[in-house]
């Protein structure tokens, strides 16, 4: 293009977005008098309740005369409480990611037999199809993992032999392959990123027979296929914690919307990694990140907490970090007192800092926890009670463990495939099903139209 001809359409895209700007005012006030349920939230911030679920539950607080009283934060999975369901497999020497997907998918614990039959169709199911990875990931690759994932999930659609059939077993043998083979593509998807964006050597490694979840992506991310018991141990526990959260996260919700409409699980699926890429959702492991890059460089003491706590206002008032006005990793739409997930997580981060000399690291991420709902406060005159969420010390495991930054909230989805799968079969099943259809109050005013030549 011609630099006149490229001046010209950036004036003309300028004076698009002026013609947008003047025609797209919604007042804000119009939420209050039409009584719209902002982000499908009630007045006191509650959801909207959008469905019934036996999948997951999340607790964060209770209502007492109609008044919501902050709790700590409590998972269940299926009715088990998450923590209990970790101390049992850990207790007895097991990964549980496997068995946490069965139990979420199926709705009951595995026995033994049942479980070692389920690790058995995983690993069946493991490998892609042939020619995929060629024609899918490597000649079509993407700056991001995500972006890569979703699509190459969409993909899935044209080698799969029976693609629309909703039958049950049709639909749950489809959601084991996507568990299967969701972690195997984020690792091709990785290899594809590093070696045609970062100059990087390109490696494809195939999943190993007789290894689970966790010990198959640390073999398949790594070079050298080398990883510890330790490492793969910790990795299953983070998939376990990060694997369903109740059908109205916005990635659970969103392939809940799809799947009401009787359309098929890759799209269902690639549409919730799209929703669990955001910044606010799972996206935020990453962010949290590189904030506390900005955070780093920004603070000059960092046992400061005047220092820390002025640097969190910049960032709230949008200036300092992405302007993005948010502190990455606190917050959450149901937790008040605590997130479970970042409890735990933040136990394994400060034993992992002791033993990899970042105990400052870790203590100023404990600062940033510590501090931010004061500055909530005082800057935004925030009322509500807020924690840490599970993504502010995931990304920090992650790093300790030398797993790279692009993967974090891939790994999130890693995990999520079985909440999100349960979550479009129960969607599917349940009787009386309906298309999940809210309504938008429209507040354009009525206009004839006008000929080309009068405008
Ligand atoms: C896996 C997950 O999805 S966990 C969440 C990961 N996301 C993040 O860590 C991003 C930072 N946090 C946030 O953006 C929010 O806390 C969310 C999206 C998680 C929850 O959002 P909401 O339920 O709408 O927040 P809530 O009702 O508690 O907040 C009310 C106000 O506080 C603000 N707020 C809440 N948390 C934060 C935060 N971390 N930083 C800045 N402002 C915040 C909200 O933007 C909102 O302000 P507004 O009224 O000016 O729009
Ligand atoms: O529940 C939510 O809103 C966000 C979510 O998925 C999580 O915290 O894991």
């Amino acid at each position: 293009m011609q630099n006149d001809d490229r001046n010209s359409s950036a004036r003309f895209m300028e004076s698009l977005c002026g013609e947008y700007q003047a025609h797209n005012h919604i007042d804000p006030a119009f939420y209050e008098r039409y009584n719209v349920k902002r982000g499908l939230r009630n007045a006191d911030g509650t959801g909207v309740m959008a469905g019934v679920t036996q999948i997951g539950n999340v607790m964060g607080y209770y209502l007492q005369d109609g008044e919501r009283v902050p709790a700590p934060g409590k998972l269940v999975y299926r009715g088990i409480d998450v923590e209990e369901l970790i101390n049992g497999f850990v207790s007895e020497g097991r990964f549980g990611y496997e068995e946490t997907a069965y139990l979420l998918l199926f709705g009951a614990l595995p026995t033994r037999q049942q479980l070692a039959s389920f690790q058995q169709l995983l690993a069946e199911h493991r490998a892609l199809p042939p020619m995929f990875t060629e024609d899918m990931i490597l000649k079509a690759p993407s700056p991001d993992v995500m972006n890569k994932l979703a699509r190459a999930v969409l993909a899935l659609y044209s080698y799969d032999d029976d693609p629309d059939n909703m039958s049950l077993s049709n639909q749950l043998s489809q959601a084991i392959q996507l568990v299967a083979r969701v972690p195997v593509i984020v690792a091709h998807a990785f290899a594809a990123k590093r070696h045609y964006y970062d100059n990087e050597s390109l490696y494809l490694h195939r999943p190993q027979e007789g290894l689970g979840v966790a010990e198959n992506f640390l073999y398949s991310v790594r070079h050298d296929n080398q990883f510890t018991a330790e490492e793969a141990r910790l990795l299953d526990l983070c998939l376990v914690l990060h694997a369903e959260h109740g059908g109205g996260n916005n990635s659970a919700f969103t392939c809940r919307v799809l799947s009401s409409s009787g359309t098929d699980i890759y799209s269902a699926i690639a549409a919730a990694i799209g929703s669990l890429k955001g910044p606010r959702h799972g996206g935020a492991n990453k962010k949290v990140m590189e904030m506390f890059g900005y955070i780093e460089q920004g603070v000059g003491d960092w046992k400061d907490d005047d220092e820390v706590r002025a640097y969190l206002g910049k960032l709230l008032k949008k200036e300092a970090g992405d302007r993005s006005g948010l502190i990455y990793g606190m917050g959450h739409a149901i937790y008040t007192l605590s997130d479970p997930r970042a409890v735990i997580l933040k136990r394994f981060a400060k034993n992992l800092a002791q033993t990899k000399g970042m105990l400052d690291e870790f203590e100023l991420f404990e600062t940033v926890e510590r501090l931010t709902p004061e500055v909530l406060r005082t800057v935004k005159g925030e009322q509500k009670v807020v924690c840490a969420n599970v993504d502010l010390f995931s990304g920090l495991v992650y790093k300790m463990m030398g797993i790279p930054m692009e993967l974090y909230t891939p790994l999130f989805a890693v995990a999520r495939v079985v909440g999100w799968c349960a979550h479009r079969i129960e969607e599917v099943y349940q009787p009386g099903n309906r298309i999940i259809r809210p309504a938008y109050k429209a507040v354009a005013p009525m206009r004839p139209f006008v000929p080309l030549d009068q405008r």
